[in-house]
């Protein structure tokens, strides 16, 4: 079987709802923020169908035993936030995964450059390869900054066919360099945009999502 990248645009009104709201400049910081916790909440629901690890077993209800599901306790879940603008995404992910270790990755990109450099990373020395990683991040542009925090966490032990990224736009360079490096990786998105413009910004985009969130 050849493993091929895979990106999920769920048709989902929550979710096209929200992007709109925060694809619309005159939205201010505070309604910005709630559409991207939003976007992360949904996404994540999106992104955990056949991702979270489940148990057989049997629960006795007031009249009978029957067979049921559970999370499975033993296996892992990390959510990988990168900071700053994936932290509000990882707000609403957290609702849906609230045992999840978090292990945050501060990354900036130079404005000129566009290359990113790692100011924070708060990721164990090695992870137990059967983790299941959710990586937050809104914008995917040219793909620098996901790369930078797919080597760390592969580098880790961590496998790209249990790693989902959600992102609310994901622009044609990054999809580019993801599936040529990591062909098994699953990411969620709300939207795919066209292009990466000169500054690095992905038109029609929404802007510096990290910048919009927190008023600066
Ligand atoms: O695909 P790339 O070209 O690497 O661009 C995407 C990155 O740019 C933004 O972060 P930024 O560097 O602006 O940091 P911030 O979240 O602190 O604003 C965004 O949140 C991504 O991490
Ligand atoms: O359009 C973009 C590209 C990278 N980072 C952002 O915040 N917005
Ligand atoms: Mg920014």
């Amino acid at each position: 079987m050849t493993l091929q990248l895979r990106v999920y645009v769920p048709p989902h009104p929550l979710i096209k709802h929200w992007l709109a709201v925060a694809r619309d400049a005159a939205t201010p910081s505070v309604l910005f923020r709630s559409a991207m916790v939003e976007l992360g909440r949904w996404l994540t629901y999106e992104a955990a169908r056949e991702w979270l690890p489940t148990q057989e077993t049997t629960v006795e209800t007031p009249l009978d035993s029957t067979p049921a599901t559970l999370i499975d306790p033993q296996v892992p879940v990390a959510v990988v936030p990168i900071l700053r603008a994936g932290l509000v995404l990882l707000e609403g992910a957290q609702t849906l995964l609230p045992l999840a270790s978090i292990y945050h990755l501060g990354l900036v990109r130079d404005e000129e450059t566009l290359q990113p450099t790692c100011y924070l990373n708060k990721l164990p020395e090695k992870f137990d390869p059967q983790t299941r990683v959710l990586i937050t991040d809104p914008m995917l542009a040219t793909g620098g900054s996901m790369m930078a925090a797919m080597a760390e966490l592969t580098q880790r032990g961590i496998d790209p066919s249990l790693t989902r990224i959600v992102c609310v736009v994901a622009a044609p360079p990054a999809l580019q360099k993801l599936s040529a490096a990591y062909p098994g990786l699953i990411i969620y998105t709300a939207t795919i945009d066209e292009t990466v413009n000169d500054q690095g910004f992905i038109v029609p985009g929404l802007g510096d999502a990290g910048d919009r969130t927190y008023g600066t």
